[in-house]
């Protein structure tokens, strides 16, 4: 018999309870043993749950799960930093196999987890992490093995993907959107961190993390996220033929790692523009394989919790390995050096002097200026990341209303800007 000490019970923890006893003869069959969900961990003991449960088996004190011998994998999904960083360190120490879809944790203690999953010989998984029900942590680290990957990119979030979706195919707002998301339980506690693209940020880290060898600095990632998208904007990217999707990119070239989040306008006949709702996509390139692509749910219940029950079948079946695969406490910061693209800008402002002549300050000297009414609105020629985020962050201090999405390499510009 495995138990499973199950922290936190909410969206995909019930989901995980779900699976793992509506599939529980089929795992049996698999594995040759029982799996029982033998604590779980919450908040409030007293709350109406989405799931039938055994009297007892709700517990408000974690230590009835990570000091008990007869648990043997603890599942941490109750989320944020601090105490997940606790419980799973805990976890460790009293020699059990953690799993986690906490990417909040694990983008800052990474190292720290497999250090300590190498030290105690216990399996750390942690697929649900990124991009939902797509496996894409399992393939990276068999990738990684042969290949010298160059770059990482992907719509990492279910919740932001939704509601550009929702806002530009159906013309909903963009709080209506979001409301929707956190019913369907795409949203994170605090939704602030998709909507600005925190989450990207730390699901990046992950990636890079496993991808370059060594352990990103999460807080190193220059990141911008979709609330300043406006129902303009979305009237311009159709008439420039063009879909908005919040992108993670990570570059590595020689000792180099740039890493940025932001919105990306990308061509609408392209793979990119196809991945709607809550659906990800994420591509690594390495020298060997060349281009690989991950599509599938990034959230919700039902996905994310499949990610975490394969997680739970590859511990014990043995699947797992304890070596430190990236580098004890060599932390690498991301900067913006290998970014170089074009922008779109929207300033709603009466001083258009005052916009044209910060880029001139920031040698961005040639443009294509698409409207001067009430907004300036214009398309920069190929421009280094870091000059866009210093425009960034001079009109963020101004205060004026307005909005930068970098041009994807594919979107022929030449073409967009006729007729405008
Ligand atoms: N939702 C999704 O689609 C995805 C989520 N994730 C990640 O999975 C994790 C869980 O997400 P989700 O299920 O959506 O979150 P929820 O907010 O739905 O659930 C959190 C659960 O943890 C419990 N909990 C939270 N903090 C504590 C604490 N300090 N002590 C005891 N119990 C606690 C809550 O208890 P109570 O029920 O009593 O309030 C609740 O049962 C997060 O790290 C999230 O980022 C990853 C991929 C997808
Ligand atoms: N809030 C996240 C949940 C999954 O990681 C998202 O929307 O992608």
């Amino acid at each position: 018999m495995i138990n499973v000490g199950l922290l936190g019970l909410g969206t995909v923890g019930s989901g995980v309870y779900e699976i793992l006893n509506n599939e529980e003869n089929n795992l049996k069959k698999l594995l040759g043993k029982d799996i029982s969900v033998k604590k779980i961990l919450v908040n409030d003991i007293n709350k109406k749950r989405q799931v039938e449960l055994p009297k007892d088996i709700l517990t408000t004190n974690p230590y009835d799960i990570l000091h008990d011998d007869n648990i043997h994998i603890v599942v941490e999904v109750i989320g944020g930093i601090d105490k997940a960083h606790e419980y799973i360190c805990e976890a460790f120490k009293n020699n059990k196999h953690v799993v986690t879809a906490n990417k909040a944790v694990v983008a800052k203690y990474m190292d720290e987890f497999l250090f300590l999953s190498n030290k105690y010989e216990k399996g750390f998984l942690f697929e649900a992490s990124v991009a939902g029900g797509i496996p894409i942590i399992k393939p990276l680290k068999q990738n990684v093995r042969i290949n010298n990957i160059s770059e990482i990119k992907g719509i990492l979030n279910g919740t932001t993907n939704f509601i550009l979706t929702k806002m530009i195919d159906d013309g909903l707002g963009f709080d209506e959107a979001l409301k929707l998301a956190q019913e369907l339980g795409y949203a994170e506690a605090d939704p602030t961190d998709d909507v600005e693209g925190f989450d990207v940020k730390r699901k990046l880290a992950i990636l890079a993390s496993i991808a370059f060898n060594n352990q990103i600095d999460v807080d190193s990632i220059k990141c911008s996220g979709i609330t300043n998208i406006n129902t303009l904007d979305i009237s311009m990217f159709k008439k420039l033929g063009a879909s908005v999707k919040l992108v993670g990119s990570a570059l590595s070239s020689g000792n180099k790692v740039s890493a940025s989040v932001e919105p990306v306008l990308v061509n609408k006949n392209s793979t990119m523009a196809t991945v709607k709702g809550a659906f990800n996509i994420v591509s690594i390139v390495g020298d060997t394989i060349g281009q690989l692509q991950f599509y599938g749910q990034g959230a919700g219940k039902k996905p994310t919790a499949n990610a975490v029950v394969c997680d739970i079948y590859d511990i014990i079946s043995g699947q797992y390995k304890t070596d430190h695969f990236i580098q004890n406490g060599n932390m690498r910061e991301a900067d913006l050096d290998l970014f170089n693209s074009k922008y779109y800008l929207r300033v709603n402002t009466k001083n258009i002097s005052r916009v044209l002549g910060m880029l001139d300050k920031n040698h961005i000297q040639k443009f294509t200026i698409m409207s001067m009414k009430n907004n300036l609105v214009l398309i920069t020629d190929n421009t280094s990341a870091k000059s866009i985020e210093i425009i960034s962050s001079q009109l963020n201090t101004i205060g004026d209303d307005f909005s930068i999405v970098r041009l994807e390499d594919d979107l022929n510009t030449n073409a967009l800007c006729i007729g405008i």
